[in-house]
């Protein structure tokens, strides 16, 4: 995250309300400007009459200088944090959501964060609990939801495959139904959609680097369909809107993620490796890990996602960093970097796994101006530091506490 100065800090711990109250008072000074320069208008009709053209265009001067240093301390600084945004994020306490909920919110923005905890977690968002900017609702994106919001980051679905393998039908219904309903609330109330796609709408390419034209090779009846599928038709869904109800959309497919905050039970490889590295336990390649995969640290997704949702870019576009490794190397490269003993371990291939993903991104940096700028390496010390952590967190939180006992009230039983 960007660093910001003292004055900028000051700025965005600054709230609605407030700001509200400074731009009534902003408004106040205009008029008494606006009224002053009425005021130097008579004055200088009595000043020209008394034929004093000096004073006459000292007043005026002064007048607009006051005006132009009003207008532009109070108001520049709020228009550019966008403090009038209301920002809804479906699953905005998972992984990547938590971390574009921290971005917005240090940015100033009203954020609301709607998440059901399948993979979400309260500890990711829970430093903003009790920021007047800031609201935590427990919603299922699969029910109907009706808020005010000026933009909608919809995030809502499992992401890891394990995850989405686990509950297929609820993976498709939250990509299916949660998209309809997230578009429907877009177009209720004029909101922008940012919809988070995926690389796997291109299944298991068949063009390498994949670009935002290519059509996808996906089996549509394969153990990974509930996503790929359900990210397909979400698309399609996203378009329909658009093409029929105006409803503006932005589309990112994004490639493989990681960084803190992910599950310690995520199963994706990152975390999967960093864990078992950690532990001294076999590091599990699935297959002779020939297959490849490009990984981006989230701080790059974040700012790209932003990019994409404030650009003017309706179309897909891919949000990945293009440095490619085997699944191999990355095992070794993990190995290295958290210092490990651990072996690695060859188990079966997963079914329809993609042999070779890399992001061709040209499309985001023409467009968006956008390129990944943290270094695997850089990135992965971070997630390696994170899990530690998490270890440690978990050792020293073994104590599980007691359910409360039923009370017992006029004979029936009462649950707290
Ligand atoms: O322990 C493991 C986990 C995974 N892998 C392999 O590592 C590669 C990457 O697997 P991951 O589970 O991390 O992620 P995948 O690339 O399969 O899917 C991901 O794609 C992009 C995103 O949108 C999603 O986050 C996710 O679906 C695969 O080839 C997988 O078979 C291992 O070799 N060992």
């Amino acid at each position: 995250m960007v660093s910001k100065g003292p004055l900028l800090r000051l700025l965005t711990a600054i709230n609605r309300r407030r700001m509200k109250l400074l731009m009534g008072l902003a408004f106040v000074a205009y008029v008494a400007c606006e009224y002053g320069l009425f005021f130097s208008f008579l004055a200088n009709r009595s000043l020209q009459e008394n034929g004093d053209q000096k004073v006459e265009s000292r007043i005026e001067e002064v007048s607009l200088v006051i005006y132009f240093v009003i207008y532009f301390v109070l108001r520049t600084p709020f228009h550019s944090f966008h403090i009038e945004g209301m920002y809804l994020i479906t699953g905005g306490a998972g992984f990547v959501g938590s971390h574009l909920t921290d971005k917005l919110m240090m940015d100033g923005h009203e954020v609301t964060v709607v998440d059901n905890f399948f993979t979400g977690r309260k500890r990711n968002v829970e430093h903003w609990i009790g920021h007047e900017n800031f609201e935590l609702i427990n919603h299922d994106v699969v029910e109907p939801l009706y808020i005010e919001v000026d933009q909608i980051y919809h995030l809502a679905s499992p992401a890891s495959p394990p995850n989405y393998m686990y509950n297929p039908i609820k993976t498709l219904k939250t990509n299916t139904i949660g998209t309809l309903n997230m578009l429907g609330l877009a177009k209720r109330v004029g909101a922008r959609l940012l919809l988070a796609s995926t690389s796997e709408v291109y299944g298991d390419p068949e063009v390498h680097p994949q670009n935002e034209d290519y059509w996808g090779h996906v089996n549509p009846i394969g153990p990974r369909a509930c996503y790929d599928e359900g990210k397909r038709v979400a698309e399609t869904m996203c378009y329909a809107y658009m093409k029929q109800e105006g409803v503006e959309v932005r589309v990112a497919r994004i490639f493989n993620t990681f960084g803190p905050r992910m599950h310690m039970n995520d199963g994706r490889v990152v975390s999967n490796f960093i864990l078992q590295a950690l532990q001294g336990e076999p590091l599990t390649v699935y297959g002779p890990g020939t297959q490849t995969r490009a990984f981006q640290y989230v701080s790059d997704l974040v700012n790209g996602l932003v990019a994409l949702m404030n650009s003017n870019v309706s179309s897909p576009v891919n949000l990945g960093n293009p440095e490619e490794h085997t699944i191999l190397e990355f095992a070794q490269l993990i190995k290295k970097l958290v210092g490990s003993g651990s072996e690695i371990q060859f188990l079966s291939e997963a079914q329809d796994d993609p042999q070779k993903r890399k992001p061709d991104i040209r499309k985001a940096k023409l467009l968006l101006g956008w390129e990944p700028v943290v270094p695997l390496e850089e990135g992965l010390n971070k997630a390696i530091h994170y899990f530690r952590k998490e270890l440690e967190y978990q050792a020293n939180n073994q104590y599980i506490p007691k359910p409360k006992p039923a009370r017992m009230k006029k004979g029936r039983t009462r649950h707290n």
